[in-house]
């Protein structure tokens, strides 16, 4: 073998001991989610490890709004495209809508819990936390249908990691959190949910609970590798959802909420845009025949469709001044969460920026 990289390898970049490094943040919740996508390349047969990549949403405090959206998932894909990594492994609602060329087409193993639960002190459900309850998140998404639901309660911005956010419920500064239910599934903690948000409460960001696993387009074995990954049923969902926002020209942390689901050959998608403020609440549902077979030729085509009829159905209700008022008036409070970047003081991994917008 020669010293270059892959030196003498096959077209297809296998070479006959090749570890597939797969790029993860550090967090114990990105490391979990990595860490299953290692298990399930090696039962597919390819060799694989985990590599920490170290990004800027890790090691920056400030309002996820105010430092870009895509602060988490660029740095994976530079290191991805750089070759520091030949496998990225992201949270899927993280993800921009826009395609990129520099990644094979985006692999989704079968998607984990996709709701939205409270976590509160004493298990309070959510309607009956008094009038005035704190209640910690900063995703405008959740902000919007918590505050349609609930005027009375009072939102606090909050980031952090799961353990971080949880950590202000036990401490009592504040009396419930709303976190994604698979960040504490993944993580073993869903049985500390005190209630799980129904679809008709609150819809989740288009493809919380799904991964999105990349190679780079060029890198035919990786590529044939994370392929192998692909749970049709889950990237029919996450393609419905996702068109949602895209036709919206909404980003991941507009107010725009939506799930689609598979049942007996119908994949029935809903979405939601909301106000920040939760004033107005806009909802629209649409279904599409699919048949039994969620990998057939045009089901993908069928999924994207449905998106945008659900996305035209919400357009013609306004959504567009709702998504564009949304974006003017992102929350400029300071977030509740320790303030000390992790190489001072956190944990080795630890990443007190674990709240993406949701
Ligand atoms: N917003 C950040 C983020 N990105 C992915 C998850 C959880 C896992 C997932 O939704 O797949 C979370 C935490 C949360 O929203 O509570």
């Amino acid at each position: 073998m020669s010293d270059a990289p892959n030196g003498g390898a096959p077209q297809n970049g296998a070479t006959a001991d090749r570890v597939l490094r797969i790029g993860t943040r550090g967090s114990e919740l990105a490391t979990t989610q990595a860490g299953h996508v290692r298990d399930a390349l090696i039962a597919a047969g390819y060799p694989a490890e985990l590599t920490i990549i170290r990004t800027e949403g890790d090691v920056n405090m400030a309002p996820v709004e105010r430092i870009g959206v895509g602060v988490f998932t660029h740095a994976l894909r530079d290191a991805l495209a750089n070759d520091r990594c030949d496998v990225a492994v992201h949270s899927y609602k993280d993800l921009p809508t826009a395609q990129d060329e520099r990644f094979a087409p985006i692999a989704t193993p079968e998607r984990e819990y996709p709701f939205d639960v409270l976590v509160s002190s004493g298990d309070t459900p959510f309607a009956e936390l008094g009038a005035g309850a704190r209640v910690g998140t900063s995703a405008p998404r959740r902000r919007a249908q918590l505050a349609a639901l609930r005027p009375d309660i009072d939102l606090v911005p909050l980031r952090g990691n799961i353990e971080t956010r949880m950590g202000f419920v036990t401490s009592g500064e504040l009396d419930a959190v709303v976190l994604a239910g698979a960040g504490l599934a993944r993580t073993g903690r869903l049985a500390k949910a005190s209630q799980k948000f129904t679809a008709e409460q609150m819809l989740p960001a288009p493809a919380q609970g799904a991964l999105a696993v990349e190679a780079r387009a060029d890198d035919a074995y990786a590529a044939a590798a994370v392929a192998a990954l692909d749970h049709a049923e889950s990237t029919l969902a996450v393609t419905a959802e996702r068109r949602v926002l895209a036709v919206l020209e909404a980003g991941c942390t507009a107010p725009v909420g939506a799930i689609a689901q598979l049942d007996g050959g119908e994949l029935h998608l809903e979405a939601v845009v909301a106000s920040v403020a939760g004033t107005k609440v806009l909802r629209e549902s649409a279904s599409a025949v699919i048949g039994d077979d969620a990998a057939a030729d045009g089901a993908l085509g069928a999924a994207r469709e449905l998106g945008e009829t659900v996305a035209n159905a919400l357009l013609a209700g306004g959504a567009a001044e709702v998504v564009a008022v949304a974006n003017g008036t992102a929350d400029e409070r300071v977030p509740l969460a320790p303030e000390i970047p992790p190489e001072q003081g956190g944990q080795p991994g630890a990443e007190p920026g674990g709240e993406k917008p949701g």
